[in-house]
């Protein structure tokens, strides 16, 4: 029997049907599954998180290639299936949960060193997912994702295109994005209306970096990117001054000369448009403010 026809009669069996809210469009071809697991670049000794097991498509070639598997999964129906059916080999195993609400440092603990991990995920969670990432970097060395085109394509965009924003500046800072796949609707049931595309996130191993943010400049960095696209089409002055990094002045006037001083001395023109800035701008910027902030500039 086809993967196809598994799943159908594997969900028609156990009384199961696709579920939207969780976003279930599952995997129907085997060289397909095998496809993503060779863009996860796992070695034999790997201990592997995959998020959203469902019927397992990924779940056997990656326990194949991998030493052992920590299979999530958030939907009891499917969980009582894997039980039922013991179709999962001896290095897996599955966990009840909903991967927005795992602690990563407990999982970095149970899988015994920073997190690999393979996600076929509904679309709905992708930008929370993506952003749990960042914040757990420390906890995760590389992810290999599929997500909708159109997020993927944010993520990877370069400055001066019309998808670079928050979500690209935020993670290539900490990351090297990589584009793996693209998957057609017709690899999966039900299908979903658009393209998928495989990408993979390779964070930066912080002390590999001498140009490292310190925690207050990094919050400074998240804070300057969130505002310099609040307002695409005005210059990263005007986006900066409205954001007011200086409360502590009361004259408007006074904040927009401020801003302009920390802008020359990171090196950059008052008038650019933040769209068209690369991201070490946007750390030089950090910097620069850090330094009028605290008094050092
Ligand atoms: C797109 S399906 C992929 C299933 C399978 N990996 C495949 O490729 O065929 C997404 C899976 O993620 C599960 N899921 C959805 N939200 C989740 C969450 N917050 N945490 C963990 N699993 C989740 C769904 O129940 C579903 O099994």
């Amino acid at each position: 029997m086809s993967v196809y026809g598994k799943t159908r009669s594997a969900l028609q069996q156990h009384h199961l049907a696709p579920k939207k809210k969780f976003g279930q469009n599952f995997l129907v071809h085997r060289h397909t599954a095998e496809a993503i697991v060779r863009a996860g670049e796992i070695g034999p000794d790997d201990v592997i998180v995959e998020v959203g097991v469902g019927l397992a498509a990924l779940t056997l070639p990656l326990a194949q290639t991998a030493r052992r598997v920590v299979g999530i999964e958030i939907d009891s129906g499917i969980i009582r299936f894997h039980q039922q059916e013991h179709d999962l080999p001896d290095n897996v195993i599955l966990l009840h949960r909903d991967i927005l609400k795992t602690d990563f440092d407990e999982l970095e603990q149970q899988c015994g060193g920073r997190l690999k991990i393979i996600a076929n995920l509904p679309y709905s969670i992708s930008n929370p997912f993506i952003f749990k990432l960042i914040e757990n970097r420390r906890h995760v060395e590389k992810a290999t994702i599929m997500l909708q085109k159109e997020v993927a394509d944010r993520l990877l965009a370069a400055p001066g295109s019309k998808d670079y924003g928050i979500p690209s500046v935020l993670l290539q800072h900490c990351a090297r994005v990589r584009k793996m796949l693209t998957l057609s609707p017709a690899e999966f049931h039900p299908q979903p209306k658009i393209d998928s595309v495989v990408i993979q996130i390779a964070f930066h191993l912080q002390q590999d970096r001498s140009d490292v943010l310190s925690p207050e400049e990094m919050e400074l960095f998240t804070k300057i990117v969130r505002a310099a696209f609040s307002q695409r089409r005005k210059t990263i002055l005007n986006t900066l001054s409205s954001a007011n990094f200086f409360p502590a002045l009361p004259d408007r006037n006074d904040v927009k000369k401020l801003t302009e001083d920390v802008i020359i001395t990171a090196g950059l023109s008052p008038q650019v448009r933040p769209e068209t800035l690369p991201i070490k701008a946007f750390e030089d910027l950090s910097r620069s403010f850090h330094r009028f902030l605290t008094g050092t500039a």
